[in-house]
């Protein structure tokens, strides 16, 4: 393609919101415009490189037997009633009524669209399992949209459903969906770790997200070197192992505590370590309200309170509801005393004795609290976040955290929906039987943004040979010349033959040039320069920055033994 006849509108300046590398380098590169926040067009670069990516995943599901399909992103309201997930989604699910008044959703996801397509068409064991897929446009209101493509509120998503009649089959098409996932981030050329996930309000058992690893990423995951163990950090078990020795109880005191808000400030004034104060947290669990006890240096996981419990609806206590249950602040709460809520503790809890608590009197702290004298814990769990170098959940070393994006995810969604939407198949015996689905995504327009934060240096994009745009940027440095015009002419001729070839032939300034290739990122450059008039033209790899001088006679052989070494 020539570029005085492209649409690439790279910038010079990068627009202060851009908030990412890849944010940054898509605008600049000239790959998308945003029209709202959260919504973007993708330009020719971009869409060259989707079209690669999305090939990609077709192959990979197609080689497991997943068919395409292409559903509405218009969803009649009445089918996410009969999920049961139409009250249940707030702001983030896009809403509108049509002309009759009648109400629809765009699609954020499509469990209830191809469960009432599949429970239609699908009666018999004999005609499952099956995998449909599709590529769409995704829409999710989200409250935060950030970093260009990676948290958009329209965006590209493979998502496939499979259909079974037994939950052995559902582990085939599990495992199916982990090892072409692995294929495809491979084939992308993204670094990446398939982590241990939760499974949070879809339910469903089972789910492993795929993890682009990334500083910019949102998700923590904890990963040790001695195994594939990786978990996100959000379901990263703790192993809990008794603490043998205990200091001598001691009889319980409460102390003036003028200004102490915080378990350090607490610390501070006993001159204790932070790890022997122990927080009191008040949260809401659906519509009650229970307690946390947490040591000093840890977190509560709010997705483990979550999966305990059961619900989404899990939320930290708010200072007005605190103070009206607890009759004290947030910085004065404890155990002791508390009868009305009921309370947990992390596990690690156990460990201590003599406990530094709130008294629930403003400014008021008992020391010397000890569990099962001053107050009673209904359940010890693990509540809490791992912390970076503990002990693994498969005991194969200390965990380290890396940053990730999401690329993927699959899960095993059981009957849910199967079950609240009437999709039963016969079995062998004529029974009808709730079917059996799993669910798998790929974040396609997220991908290409995490290529991008993967491979780029400060001069722009470094695409990987498998999704780059073109596989030959033909640069001839001055037009005005006759000789460099026509040997690049000739050149993109010839090479366009075999390589998809973009070829700058514009009257621009030789830097301006230059600039637009590092930024676009095409792997191989030939440029056609002063050389020319003797039959010398100059290649360039983008990623080593190496450049040789090359005889025209030998061009082709050259290109096609480097386009060889490309990763
Ligand atoms: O989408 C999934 C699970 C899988 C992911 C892979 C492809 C199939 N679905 C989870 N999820 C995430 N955000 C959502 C946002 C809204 Cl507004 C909604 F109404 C529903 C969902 C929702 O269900
Ligand atoms: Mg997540
Ligand atoms: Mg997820």
């Amino acid at each position: 393609m020539k570029q005085s006849k492209m649409f690439i509108p790279t910038l010079r300046e990068v627009p202060n919101d851009a908030d990412s590398k890849s944010h940054q380098l898509l605008l600049k590169a000239g790959m998308i415009k945003q029209i709202a926040s959260g919504i973007y067009s993708y330009l020719p670069i971009s869409k060259r490189v989707l079209n690669k990516i999305e090939a990609i995943v077709r192959e990979e599901m197609e080689a497991i037997d997943g068919i395409e399909i292409l559903m509405p992103a218009l969803q009649p309201a009445e089918l996410w009633q009969e999920s049961g997930r139409w009250p249940s989604y707030g702001a983030e699910l896009m809403r509108m009524t049509d002309r009759h008044g009648r109400e629809f959703a765009l699609g954020p996801t499509h469990e209830e669209i191809i469960t009432s397509l599949v429970r239609d068409e699908l009666k018999s064991y004999k005609k499952l399992p099956v995998t449909l897929f599709q590529i769409q446009n995704k829409f999710r209101d989200e409250k935060r949209p950030r970093f260009g493509l990676l948290r958009g509120r329209e965006f590209i998503m493979k998502d496939a459903y499979s259909f079974h009649a037994s939950e052995e089959s559902l582990d085939a098409t599990y495992q199916d969906m982990y090892r072409a996932y692995s294929n495809i981030f491979t084939r992308v050329n993204l670094k990446f770790r398939p982590v241990i996930a939760d499974s949070g309000a879809i339910g469903g058992s089972h789910t492993h997200e795929f993890m682009a690893l990334a500083e910019i990423g949102e998700d923590t995951i904890a990963y040790t070197d001695g195994s594939d163990y990786a978990a996100n950090i959000e379901k990263a078990e703790v192993i809990y192992k008794p603490n043998p020795e205990h200091t001598a109880v001691q009889s319980l005191e409460k102390i003036h505590t003028p200004g102490v808000k915080t378990a350090q400030q607490l610390a501070d004034l006993l001159g204790r370590r932070l790890d022997e104060i122990v927080k009191s947290m008040i949260v809401k669990v659906d519509d009650r309200y229970v307690m946390f006890l947490i040591r000093g240096h840890h977190e509560l996981n709010d997705i483990k309170v979550k999966s305990y419990f059961g619900t989404e609806f899990v939320e930290m206590a708010t200072e007005a509801e605190i103070e009206g249950i607890m009759g004290a602040k947030p910085g004065s709460l404890g155990p002791v005393g508390v009868d009305k809520i009921e309370i947990y503790a992390d596990n690690s809890v156990q460990d201590l004795n003599n406990l530094a608590v709130g008294a629930n009197e403003t400014e008021y702290h008992y020391i010397n609290a000890n569990i099962g004298r001053d107050f009673n814990v209904k359940e010890f769990d693990d509540f809490r976040f791992i912390l970076e170098g503990e002990q693994s959940a498969d005991g194969s070393g200390p965990v380290k955290f890396a940053e990730g994006i999401e690329v993927g995810q699959v899960f095993k969604l059981g009957t849910k929906y199967s079950e609240s939407m009437k999709a039963t198949f016969l079995d062998e015996q004529g029974k009808a039987r709730p079917m059996i689905m799993g669910c798998y995504g790929i974040g396609v327009s997220r991908t290409l943004s995490a290529v991008i934060e993967q491979h780029h240096d400060d001069r722009g994009i470094i695409w990987p040979k498998s999704i780059t745009p073109y596989d030959i940027h033909v640069i001839s440095v001055n037009p005005k010349q006759d000789v460099q015009r026509e040997l690049a002419d000739e050149l993109y001729e010839t090479f366009k033959q075999d390589y998809d070839v973009l070829y700058d032939d514009r009257s621009e300034r030789a830097g301006v040039k230059f600039n637009d290739a590092d930024l676009i990122g095409v792997p191989l450059r030939i440029v056609v320069g002063k050389n020319a008039a003797e039959g010398m033209v100059e290649v360039k790899l983008r990623k080593s920055g190496e450049s040789f001088d090359v005889k025209v006679d030998e061009l082709k052989a050259t290109i096609d033994s480097l386009y060889g070494t490309l990763d």
